[in-house]
């Protein structure tokens, strides 16, 4: 397919281009900082960029009128039901995080948010430096996912790719899950399951535990 990414020279930008380029598909669009990269009307838009950059995004979506597959933490209420109101047109899928094992950590916590009443419950986010958002999106999703107002701890360490953990205590005892990303691979593996999913829809909001 003929891919096109907003925020195309990020991390993730990078990383998604280099993975679809070697499954065959053609980077021929993109959108950063600087403007605008023009070779063909693509397929679809991928975006991992910033929440500010969204209404672009949102502009470029309804003028190729194309699904779109978007990363982006940090986005604003108003942003998410302005996704679900564009997904009447397009298909959308929308995740703070596209890798396989937060999906079954987010399994995990809905097997035992009932069981663990009157436990202390703390989450914890290391990522790279250079991230920009606190804390984060998956953070935010594994509290949702528990159903409760429980504290979120984030390090900002060196280049690390993105660790979650949960800790739970009761007087005798700790549990915890915890999930490493060894590298941005694992996120553009699942956007890249996220895309082929989206090739036969014609419209629809979609979360990452649709496609898998
Ligand atoms: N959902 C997921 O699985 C994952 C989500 N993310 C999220 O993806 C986003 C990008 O992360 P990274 O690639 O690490 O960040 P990055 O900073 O390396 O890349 C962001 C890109 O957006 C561009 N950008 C910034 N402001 C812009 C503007 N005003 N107009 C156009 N382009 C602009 C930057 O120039 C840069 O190329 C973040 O929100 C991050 O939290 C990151 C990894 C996985
Ligand atoms: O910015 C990152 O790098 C990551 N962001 C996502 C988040 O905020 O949860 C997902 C992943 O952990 C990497």
């Amino acid at each position: 397919m003929k891919i096109g990414i907003v925020g195309y020279k990020g991390r993730m930008g990078k990383e998604i281009k280099d993975l679809f380029e070697e499954k065959n598909h053609e980077f021929v669009w993109g959108y950063d900082k600087d403007g605008e990269y023009f070779q063909e009307t693509p397929q679809i838009i991928i975006d991992f960029s910033l929440p500010e950059v969204f209404e672009k995004t949102e502009d470029y979506v309804k003028k190729f009128n194309v699904p779109l597959i978007i990363g982006t933490t940090g986005l604003q209420d108003e942003q998410i039901e302005a996704l679900k109101a564009l997904a009447k047109d397009v298909p959308v899928v929308q995740s703070y995080n596209f890798s396989i094992g937060i999906q079954l950590f987010l399994k995990m916590v809905d097997f035992l948010k009932d069981k663990i009443d009157g436990w202390d419950i703390e989450i914890v986010e290391t990522h790279h430096r250079f991230k920009k958002d606190k804390p984060s999106g998956t953070a935010k999703m594994i509290k949702e996912s528990l159903d409760k107002d429980v504290p979120i701890s984030s390090l900002r360490l060196g280049n690390v790719a993105g660790d979650h953990v949960l800790y739970m205590a009761n007087l005798g005892e700790v549990l915890s899950i915890s999930h490493r990303a060894l590298s941005r691979r694992a996120f553009a593996e699942g956007v890249l399951k996220s895309a082929e999913f989206v090739t036969n829809k014609k419209n629809g909001y979609f979360t990452f535990t649709d496609v898998i």
